[in-house]
């Protein structure tokens, strides 16, 4: 894992977006992953921004985000492909078609989670994969004890998650209990990942995502296996770690 450090989270954002802009103008076909939460949305903006007035298309792009809540549809306000709809696809060029999200909506969501790994492979895998973190360490969502091997599967969230993510419910009741989530199998098959950790809530995870060993129980300790992580944290993430580049 490479570690590169950002004054702040506007400096975060726009090391991210040049990093996706670089590969978005540079291949003929791209297969992107994305993540949600507040993380990201700093970086979406820079890309809207950069389509906006340097005109980089989107239009051989496919995306795949990492998860959706079970139960939530795409008009739902809290739903992920609502978020990505009005944080990203609604302000760029790419073809809606190439946007996949799993349907958390669906009859048979074991199906679900089959056909979805199933795309991401016909397409040819992920070439980036953009990841944040949870408090707990959890990846897409899969939480502390999930096999590393495991691919696109239905999970029952932590109490935790569903706490931490309540700021985007009406009331924290009405966060779902479950989601389909890519698995740590499926995250791992990406080519490339860029980990974005900011703030100082942030800081006590990258510590231990740093100190501590390869374990299931921290999901995020899988990336040190990984051949082609950058993880990029802001000062305020990076407050508690001993040795900084
Ligand atoms: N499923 C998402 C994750 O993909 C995300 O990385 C994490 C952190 O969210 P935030 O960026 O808001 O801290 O929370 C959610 O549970």
């Amino acid at each position: 894992m490479q570690l590169v450090k950002a004054k702040d989270y506007q400096e975060l954002c726009r090391m991210a977006a040049e990093r996706i802009i670089g590969k978005v103008k540079r291949a003929r076909n791209i297969k992107l992953g994305l993540a949600t939460g507040g993380t990201p949305t700093g970086v979406y903006r820079e890309l809207i921004e950069d389509h906006r007035k340097n005109g980089t298309s989107y239009r051989h792009v496919t995306t795949f985000n990492l998860d959706e809540y079970v139960g939530l549809s795409p008009e739902h306000p809290s739903s992920y492909h609502y978020y990505m709809n009005k944080n990203l696809f609604e302000h760029i060029d790419i073809p809606k078609e190439k946007t996949y999200l799993p349907n958390g909506m669906s009859a048979d969501l074991e199906a679900e989670c089959r056909r979805y790994e199933t795309l991401i492979e016909a397409e040819g895998g992920i070439d980036i994969q953009i990841l944040g973190i949870g408090l707990n360490g959890h990846i897409g969502f899969n939480e502390p004890g999930t096999p590393f091997d495991s691919l696109t599967h239905v999970v029952q969230l932590a109490e935790t998650t569903r706490e931490a993510n309540s700021r985007y419910f009406g009331s924290p009741d009405e966060v779902p209990t479950h989601a389909v989530t890519m698995g740590i199998g499926t995250i791992m098959k990406s080519r490339e990942i860029l980990l974005l950790v900011n703030g100082r809530n942030k800081a006590d995870i990258l510590r231990r995502l740093f100190e501590e060993k390869v374990t299931e129980q921290l999901p995020a300790s899988v990336l040190k296996t990984h051949p082609h992580v950058t993880i990029i944290a802001d000062e305020e993430a990076c407050s508690r770690l001993y040795v900084f580049p």
